[in-house]
């Protein structure tokens, strides 16, 4: 490993997507480190950090320069081809997950057929505030920050956006007050419509995830999904298969109502990662309804989230190697 490529690591390590413009020149090493949104306390402890690791390092003089730009965060997609797969369900747990494991995470709720991440947060009676012209995202459950079409809308009042308008409230979420947060985790509504659209050629998401039963008529849809992000160059991060197997909670049996292993194979097939399976349990329903997500506690289906974020991370992280 060249000199370079090892404080590169080391700088990766500490600051993340912060750094940039690393220098290394016999010995001397130079870099600028984006403090914006960060406390004095933060500031000098990042900094003494860098300093001192890349002098134990082996570098001769370490130059940081401070700078204040504000780093937009990364907006990584959830999307199903149909509807009532789950995705609202894994892009809450997702996230959640995600804050669990110390990320800084949001989540943007761009359902606008069926927003509901007040419900599943736990935040329904929570509407965000607006700074200036811009929206605060609203704390929901396990302290993950979020704003969701449902909140632009009146009670009870459909929803029934098209075009400029949907993308209109788009961008107000996208571009809200994010603050610290550096990934965002976009709840996409089902299919690809004028929000897909606009989410994809104005908002730039890093990356997909593609979510999907096992039975082939979803699969089918899923493939959809997976072409259009590909038709756009929004890399495809991995597929998740929801309700794959039914642990009957009386006689303890599994069964596979809807076929097993479907979007494994399927991911195998078109080149993909294969992120993980959830499996149809009636307490996903009951815990998501109740503004509980089950990512915040300790069981098996937390655990699974647990691991779909893990390679989620791993993904954002490393963003040319494959999922782990
Ligand atoms: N693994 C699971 N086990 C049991 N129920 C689940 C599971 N995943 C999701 N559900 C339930 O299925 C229903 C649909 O889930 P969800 O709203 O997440 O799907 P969606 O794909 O976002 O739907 P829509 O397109 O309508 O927004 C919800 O009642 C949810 O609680």
């Amino acid at each position: 490993m060249t000199d370079f490529e090892s404080f590169s690591r080391l700088v990766f390590a500490i600051a993340g997507p912060r750094a940039a413009g690393l220098k290394v020149d016999a010995g001397a090493v130079s870099l600028m480190l984006d403090v914006s949104e960060m406390t004095t306390d933060e500031r000098e402890q990042i900094e003494s950090r860098l300093r001192d690791e890349c002098e134990q390092a082996g570098a001769q003089s370490v130059r940081i320069m401070l700078t204040a730009e504000r780093v937009a965060p990364r907006l990584i997609a959830v999307a199903s081809g149909k509807g009532g797969v789950g995705k609202s369900t894994l892009s809450t747990n997702l996230a959640v997950a995600m804050a669990m494991a110390g990320r800084s995470v949001g989540l943007v709720d761009a359902d606008i057929y069926g927003p509901s991440q007040p419900r599943l947060m736990g935040a329904e009676d929570s509407k965000p505030e607006a700074d200036g012209k811009k929206l605060i995202p609203v704390k929901g459950a396990g302290g993950v920050p979020f704003l969701s079409m449902g909140q632009l809308a009146k009670p009870g009042q459909a929803i029934a956006w098209r075009g400029p308008m949907a993308g209109n409230a788009l961008s107000q979420l996208v571009d809200a007050h994010w603050g610290k947060v550096r990934d965002i985790i976009v709840d996409m509504p089902p299919g690809t419509g004028d929000i897909q659209l606009s989410m994809i050629q104005k908002h730039k998401p890093i990356g997909a995830v593609i979510i999907s039963t096992p039975q082939d008529l979803a699969l089918m849809d899923a493939t959809r999904a997976i072409a259009f992000f590909d038709t756009a160059k929004v890399p495809i991060i991995g597929l998740v298969e929801n309700m794959a197997g039914y642990l009957c909670p009386h006689c303890g049996e599994m069964s596979d109502p809807f076929g097993s292993g479907g979007a494994e194979a399927a991911a195998a097939e078109l080149g993909i990662s294969f992120l993980g399976r959830i499996p149809l349990d009636i307490d996903i329903r009951l815990a998501s309804d109740a503004g509980t997500p089950p990512a915040l506690g300790d069981s098996p289906i937390a655990r699974a989230y647990a691991e779909i974020a893990r390679q989620v991370g791993h993904w954002i992280d490393n963003p040319k190697a494959p999922a782990a």
